[in-house]
């Protein structure tokens, strides 16, 4: 079960390139787990009926999925939606995000306030904590296809930094200390 992250340069270049440091600095799965990150890999040529997602889903709550193909011609308002996804923010829940197609990042800042990057490939299911500042961006092949899953009605309000006096976020900050 691999996953590959890094610790980001701070390169304003084209944000779909990989923008890792020179040497690179990769950040273990253990790293992430403290940050509160979980990841599974699945078979995503069975998402339909796939006996381990199913699994993962009633083990977690996840009640609500859908999924959405974001590529220039099929997402609606495309150029303003990957503008948004892009801006540092935090949600009141946690983001569960399958790659069934397509390549994505997840950007998500450490306990030092760095970026590290996180390179999602087909099969990869990710969750990232809610109350943690992250944001998301297409690689430079420009397409991915990713189901969202969440525990009950979805809320998919983000809010942008600064967003450090909601209560999940110094919720968030405090679980960080037991690391
Ligand atoms: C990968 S699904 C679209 C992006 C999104 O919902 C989000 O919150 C990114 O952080
Ligand atoms: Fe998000």
């Amino acid at each position: 079960m691999t996953l590959e992250a890094w610790y980001m340069d701070s390169s304003e270049e084209d944000q779909r390139k990989p923008h890792r440091l020179n040497p690179n600095q990769p950040v273990p799965l253990k790293e992430l787990n403290q940050l509160g990150v979980f990841y599974w890999k699945l078979n995503a040529d069975i998402y339909e009926a796939d006996p381990e997602l199913e699994k993962i889903r009633k083990e977690q709550g996840y009640t609500y999925m859908d999924i959405l193909s974001i590529r220039k011609d099929t997402l609606p308002d495309y150029e303003t939606k990957l503008k948004m996804f892009f801006t540092e923010h935090l949600h009141l829940d946690d983001e569960i995000r399958y790659i069934l197609d397509g390549r994505a990042y997840f950007d998500i800042r450490d306990k030092q306030d760095r970026w590290i990057r996180i390179d999602l490939g087909k099969g990869d299911l990710i969750t990232l904590p809610a109350g943690i500042y992250h944001r998301f961006t297409l690689d430079e092949t420009d397409y991915t296809k990713v189901m969202r899953l969440f525990v009950g009605e979805p809320v998919w309000k983000a809010y942008n930094r600064p967003a450090d006096d909601f209560e999940i976020r110094q919720k968030y900050v405090a679980s960080l200390k037991a690391f």
